[in-house]
């Protein structure tokens, strides 16, 4: 019982934290929160779960709703991609008051929102699809990208007649999932859609010709939090357990003599950590490295002549970078 929502009372005092309920940021999301020792027990079907060693609850939604419960401050902090916040704030501007502030850049997540058409098409160029049909789930940035081209070729072709304004009419419509599909049944001259590696795009026999927006998943907040100290804490621990992901700690052993190239290639974040040996001459060397370089940095010290390369996953952190 003592997890159960028995009504919306037991959230006061505690900070509201949304977290994808389903789909690619889940399980990351997950991930993070279990390494920030942020427990808590989810009731089958229950979308809220009270979070047991700190006064937050857990309110699990769309990725796509997000921005909009924290932007209206119904909801303190919440993770979704940067996407989904472009596509609310196109939809909903901001005020003084209203809509989100992004904390954090989590780093998973990464995709682009693509305007994509046939492979073997007449289209070449976004502006060739002024006036056409374009499908896509992100209606509120497409219909801005499209307004923007619409507006420019207006300027290039003034108009005759009244047609020539409804030429330059580009048609937006929504559909939730499967977008790749719409092009070949006929429903679309050209889509917005996300890749990430372009399967989906290839599998469909689509070709990107334009980025509307770069995304990764972010940490959001609204513009007056309920708790902002919690706040605080939350975010350097996802910070911590963010860094902790990104870097590997790389040790070695190498001549004195040696150090200054030795640490040209590992740097570290203010500097590496030396440590005499007992053999002269000798000293032992702990740097943080960034993880996707390590391969890298390990065959540059093993040229160089470091002895001893070791590589430790780190499992938490309280650092910037
Ligand atoms: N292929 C992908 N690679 C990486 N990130 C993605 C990818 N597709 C989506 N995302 C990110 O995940 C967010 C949520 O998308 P996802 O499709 O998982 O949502 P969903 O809530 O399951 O919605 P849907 O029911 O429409 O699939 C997107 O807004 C985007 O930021
Ligand atoms: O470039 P890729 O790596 O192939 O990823 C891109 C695909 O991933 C997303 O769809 P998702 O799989 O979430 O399903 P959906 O089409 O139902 O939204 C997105 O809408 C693309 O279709």
């Amino acid at each position: 019982m003592d997890h159960k929502i028995d009504s919306v009372g037991s959230l006061n005092d505690r900070l509201l934290f949304a977290v994808p309920k389903k789909g690619r940021l889940h399980q990351p999301c997950l991930d993070l929160l279990s390494g920030s020792d942020i427990q808590f027990h989810r009731h089958n079907r229950l979308d809220i779960a009270l979070v047991k060693n700190l006064p937050l609850a857990l309110i699990f939604l769309p990725a796509a709703d997000i921005p909009t419960f924290v932007g209206e401050g119904r909801v303190d902090l919440g993770i979704t991609g940067r996407d989904q916040v472009a596509e609310h704030e196109a939809d909903t501007p901001p005020t003084d008051t209203t809509g989100v502030v992004e904390v954090m850049n989590l780093g998973f997540g990464s995709c682009r929102l693509q305007v994509q058409v046939p492979e073997n098409g007449p289209i070449q160029t976004s502006d060739q699809l002024v006036g056409k049909n374009v499908v896509t789930s992100f209606t509120a940035l497409s219909k801005a990208y499209f307004r923007d081209l619409e507006a420019q070729r207006a300027r290039m072709t003034p108009q005759a007649n009244g047609d020539a304004s409804k030429d330059l009419q580009t048609t937006i419509k929504f559909v939730g999932g499967s977008v790749e599909a719409a092009c070949a049944l006929g429903v679309a001259d050209g889509i917005v859609d996300l890749v990430e590696s372009g399967e989906t795009m290839r599998a469909a026999g689509l070709k990107a010709i334009d980025t509307v927006v770069e995304s990764t998943a972010v940490l959001i907040s609204s513009k007056h939090p309920s708790d902002p100290k919690l706040l605080k804490k939350i975010t350097s621990r996802i910070k911590g357990v963010i860094t902790a992901q990104r870097f590997v700690l790389c040790t070695y052993n190498v001549s004195r003599k040696l150090l200054t190239k030795a640490s040209h290639i590992t740097p570290g974040k203010r500097a590496p950590t030396v440590t005499a040996l007992e053999e002269e001459d000798w000293v032992a060397v702990q740097a943080m490295v960034e993880r996707k370089q390590i391969a890298n940095v390990m065959d540059e010290l093993a040229e160089l002549g470091a002895t001893d390369i070791l590589v430790t996953k780190i499992d938490n952190s309280r650092t910037t970078w």
